[in-house]
């Protein structure tokens, strides 16, 4: 496969994820600080267990419907039959939603994006389920020490989604043909930021020395 036909298939990939994350780096990054204050996160652990899942469900179904968006817009995958768009979908887009929630999960305070606002793990109290909101936050805590790019995470997810070893997939060598390509379009990403980083340490360390040898 040419570099160019793996360039093609990261931008398209970056693109399709771009349009679909529900919101941009930027966005995040002005919401991030607006947490919920002690007497709204009261109110929200005196919410009854149903209307509380009831708002969850509701958020977690939409943010699904841009997962769906996100796969029919990878090239390739509308070519698959549609029982294996179906398969792959159903077997990834939860996985996909909760590597998504990293860009929404601010791990220097514990906290994630809900409903305009953000809160800590203890605002999903009344849920009834602290194990499984642990794991989720546990997840974003992991996932964010990896410090993955939109470019990373658009194809991260991407090769996620078109896994070759989901059960009852009729062509899953042509998933995992789709997969191979984004695996290496992804390691590419990854090379580039390392290769920057290489040369940022290479000029940063005498730019710091020149600053406190005053040069
Ligand atoms: C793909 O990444 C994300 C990240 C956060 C959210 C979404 C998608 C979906 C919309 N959303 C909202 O808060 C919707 C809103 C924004 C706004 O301004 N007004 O309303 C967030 C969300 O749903 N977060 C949440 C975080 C924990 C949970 C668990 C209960 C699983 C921990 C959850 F169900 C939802």
């Amino acid at each position: 496969i040419s570099v160019l036909e793996i360039d093609r298939i990261a931008q398209n990939v970056v693109k399709s994820h771009l349009e679909t994350c529900q919101y941009t780096a930027e966005e995040l990054k002005r919401l991030a600080w607006t947490l919920y204050s002690p007497e709204e996160v009261r109110a929200l652990q005196s919410k009854s267990c149903e209307a509380m899942w009831q708002q969850c469900s509701l958020q977690i179904s939409n943010a699904i419907q841009y997962v769906v968006e996100f796969a029919k817009r990878i090239d390739g995958f509308m070519e698959l039959c549609q029982n294996d768009q179906i398969i792959l979908l159903k077997a990834g887009c939860l996985e996909v939603l909760l590597i998504r929630m990293i860009r929404a999960f601010n791990p220097l305070n514990n906290t994630v994006l809900f409903e305009g606002k953000f809160g800590s793990m203890q605002m999903f109290k009344s849920l009834g389920c602290d194990d499984l909101i642990g794991a989720v936050f546990e997840l974003g805590r992991t996932l964010c020490r990896l410090q993955l790019s939109d470019e990373e995470l658009a194809l991260f997810t991407a090769a996620v989604l078109l896994s070759p070893d989901r059960p009852w997939l009729t062509e899953s060598k042509k998933v995992q043909k789709l997969q191979d390509k984004i695996y290496v379009a992804l390691q590419h990403e990854i090379q580039k930021k390392h290769s920057a980083e290489d040369k940022l340490s290479k000029v940063a360390v005498p730019a710091a020395w020149g600053a406190l040898l005053g040069w």
